[in-house]
């Protein structure tokens, strides 16, 4: 298969947007092996186990899945697996493999313990997902030939692969495709500390002096993320160059950060807007989901994949049954008050 094949790259998609700068800086950022990996400690301590257990006997090591936001390392982690293991790696996601023909291509050109990485798993068409079941669980391809009365199943053999499946909605996975990963791994949220490393890391190999109380200002800023540490880094080095004297000090990634909105806490202006949104047109909430996209005008699942997940893990704002809600926190960075809570239910004053 061809390199310039859309549904098969063997290198890396471009993973920072439409910034063409940005995709070489990044591919030079990205850690290589696992002990480059920072953050992420049991995860990593756990893979380092499956894969030295997957070389010693000479095997595929078990398909693994690795979900979680945005920006936490599942793209990086797919592909340290694979070099640690020392095998082929492959990468396609789900919405590019639009038939199931596209999926056994992949697969019958796969050398034995090849990595092969589906992004965005949740996104594979169905009839695509049902090829996959047998090549995961026995290594067998049932491939329908022809159509009609002349239609006949063939069975093809391949070479034991590992899948390496990543998602950030764990939730939209079919149950059948779930169970079939033996290593699912949840990646989280970054402390600051470990972003404060990956900060000091990225700066060094951009050449880009920086002290240490600079670099964990973007670090406590960068939302739990290394992705967005990568991208507040860089504009960063942006002011400092043109407007310092090329050294990320405190006040200078300080006065950079805020003047790209970016707050203490890390919030952007979409954080801000959502919060707003629920303080002052309901009140604190419950509002549903479904009303936030609208008023808003961002997808839901922009919401639910993006916005609310650090959100949460902040504890500015909680799920209930009935829709989403502002916690305390919240009120007071916003710098707002919240409603006087009149009318209690009885139940509460009474026991
Ligand atoms: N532990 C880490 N140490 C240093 N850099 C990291 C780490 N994890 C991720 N990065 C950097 O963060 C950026 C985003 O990582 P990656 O592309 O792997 O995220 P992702 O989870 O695949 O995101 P998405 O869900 O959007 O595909 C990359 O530039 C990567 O180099
Ligand atoms: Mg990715």
């Amino acid at each position: 298969m061809s390199d310039s094949d859309p549904i098969l790259r063997p290198e890396p998609l471009p993973e920072d947007g439409p910034e063409g700068r940005g995709e070489d800086i990044d591919r030079a950022l990205r850690p290589q092996r696992l002990d480059e990996f920072i953050g992420q400690a049991e995860a990593r301590a756990n893979l380092s186990i499956f894969i030295a257990s997957a070389r010693q006997r000479g095997e595929a090591m078990d398909h693994t899945l690795f979900h979680g936001p945005p920006g936490l390392g599942k793209t990086t982690l797919a592909q340290i697996v694979a070099r640690e293991l020392g095998v082929g790696f492959r990468m396609t996601s789900g919405p590019v493999l639009a038939r199931a023909g596209d999926l056994a291509a992949i697969l019958t050109n796969l050398e034995a313990r090849d990595v092969l990485f589906i992004d965005e798993i949740h996104r594979l068409n169905p009839a695509v997902e049902e090829v996959l079941y047998p090549a995961l669980e026995d290594f067998e391809l049932d491939l329908v030939i022809g159509e009609g009365p002349a239609a006949r199943t063939v069975r093809i053999e391949l070479q034991p692969f590992t899948l390496v499946g990543a998602t950030t909605r764990m939730g939209l996975l079919t149950t059948p495709l779930r169970d079939r990963f033996g290593i699912p791994t949840r990646l989280q949220f970054y402390t600051v500390d470990e972003l404060h490393e990956i900060v000091s890391r990225n700066a060094r190999k951009l050449g880009a002096p920086a002290e240490d109380a600079g670099a964990r200002e973007i670090a406590r800023r960068a939302r739990g993320t290394p992705r967005i540490a990568g991208r507040l880094l860089r504009r960063v080095v942006d002011f400092a160059i043109v407007e310092g004297d090329g050294v990320i000090t405190r006040d200078l990634a300080d006065n950079a950060l805020s003047r790209l909105g970016v707050d203490h806490l890390g919030l952007d202006g979409a954080d801000r807007r959502y919060l707003r949104l629920i303080a002052e047109s309901y009140m604190g909430g419950p509002v549903g989901i479904e009303t936030l996209s609208a008023a808003l005008s961002e997808s839901r699942d922009a919401l639910e994949e993006v916005i609310e997940p650090f959100l949460l893990q902040q504890g500015l704002i909680q799920r209930t049954p009935r829709g989403r809600m502002l916690a305390h926190g919240a009120w007071s960075h916003l710098g707002l008050v919240p409603p006087q809570q009149t009318a209690r239910p009885q139940s509460d004053l009474f026991g």
